[in-house]
């Protein structure tokens, strides 16, 4: 199969079968060559755990597949940029190579188990002539956790193109990873043993992506700041060129991760007591490579009514804006309470 270059907006590789619904198009396989070869194991190897697992849907039916998990966070309920990442997926398989992802909006209506598995059905709204719709729910438990809707487009370009300025911030290779970040708070050396049981257990989590935060945050710092946050962000392993579809896929999983975080930095003496994202919108613009830093500026316009609106903006490292992403989620906070002085 050709590879496609990264020119192509959430494109993908499909071909259509003898009946009228094209074969399954997102194919997460190495690319062309030989599958035994040192580059291909070497690939294979390296290739992200989100191309070979938690994104490559097993097919049970027509437009029915299951998706499994890799990371699950502490509040034990499915990760939402998972069952986004995943349902897209899905969404895609059943579009055809000239038609490009350009939305989702999903609402998260239940908590996914992460014990069982995730059903994915699909149905095929309408094929238009320049619009294709697919409506997805991820069902557990015989019940929907999210229901999803994607548009893809076909390449229609427009002499009308305008975006705003990517921030100026110091490059990735400027800063350290959150990782790196754990372990410098770790080496103090009068850091209370309560603080390094937690950063022990931030460390062992394996979340599949990198993050380098713009601004990090002062250890346990309890000054108010913006509800505005910067970093750059990147699949950990490799995808590489040619499936436009997939990297569509991976930024809608990392679009929710710590997204939601932000509208609580103006409140320091408050601490999420229940947090859920509630529906997440995304736009995609233009090429990029999910397995190359981007930058994620994230601000939260409004809080109130136990709820906090957030959004978000992810950057090429050229400045050419890459995906829009809006979500609501529930926050519900108690006061954090502190050690007395006295
Ligand atoms: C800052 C940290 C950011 C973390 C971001 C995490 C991003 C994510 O990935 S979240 C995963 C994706 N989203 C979801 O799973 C949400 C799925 N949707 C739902 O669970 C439901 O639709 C939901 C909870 C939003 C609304 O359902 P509904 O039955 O109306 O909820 P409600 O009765 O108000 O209470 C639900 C939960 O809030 C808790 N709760 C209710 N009132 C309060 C309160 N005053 N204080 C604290 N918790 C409360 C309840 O105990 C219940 O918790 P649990 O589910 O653990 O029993």
């Amino acid at each position: 199969m050709a590879e496609r270059k990264v020119g192509d907006i959430c494109g993908s590789s499909a071909s259509t079968t003898s009946d009228d619904h094209p074969k399954d198009t997102l194919d997460l396989k190495p690319e062309d060559g030989d599958p035994e070869s040192p580059e291909a194991q070497k690939d294979q190897d390296l290739k992200s755990v989100l191309v070979t697992s938690v994104l490559n849907l097993e097919e049970i039916d027509v437009d029915l597949y299951r998706g499994t998990h890799h990371w699950v966070p502490r509040t034990q309920r499915l990760f939402g940029g998972q069952i986004i990442g995943q349902a897209l997926v899905a969404a895609a398989k059943s579009v055809g190579d000239n038609l490009y992802a350009h939305s989702l909006h999903c609402y998260f209506v239940r908590a996914g188990d992460p014990k069982v598995p995730v059903l994915y059905q699909v149905d095929r709204i309408r094929d238009g002539r320049s619009f294709t719709v697919r409506s997805v729910r991820a069902i557990q438990h015989g019940q929907p956790i999210l229901i999803c809707q994607a548009s893809f487009q076909m390449l229609q370009p427009s002499p009308l193109q305008h975006q705003f300025t990517m921030p100026a911030v110091p490059p990735p290779e400027d800063l350290l990873t959150a990782e790196e970040l754990i372990r410098l708070y770790l080496s103090k050396p009068d850091l209370a043993e309560k603080y390094k049981l937690g950063l022990n257990k931030l460390l062992a989590i394996e979340v599949p992506i990198e993050i380098k935060p713009v601004n990090p945050p002062v250890f346990y710092k309890v000054t108010a700041s913006e509800p505005k946050n910067l970093f750059w962000v990147r699949a950990r392993g490799y995808i590489g060129e040619g499936n436009m579809k997939l990297h569509c896929c991976v930024a809608a999983y990392v679009s929710d991760f710590a997204l939601l975080g932000t509208a609580l930095l103006p409140y320091p003496g408050y601490r999420a007591q229940f947090a859920a994202s509630l529906d997440h919108a995304m736009w995609f613009h233009s090429t990029f490579r999910s397995d190359e830093w981007m930058l994620y500026e994230c601000e939260s316009p409004w809080a109130g009514g136990s709820r906090g609106l957030v959004q978000g903006r992810l950057w090429r490292r050229d400045g050419v804006l890459a995906a829009s992403c809006s979500q609501e989620g529930v926050l519900r906070v108690k006061p954090v309470t502190r050690p007395s002085k006295l």
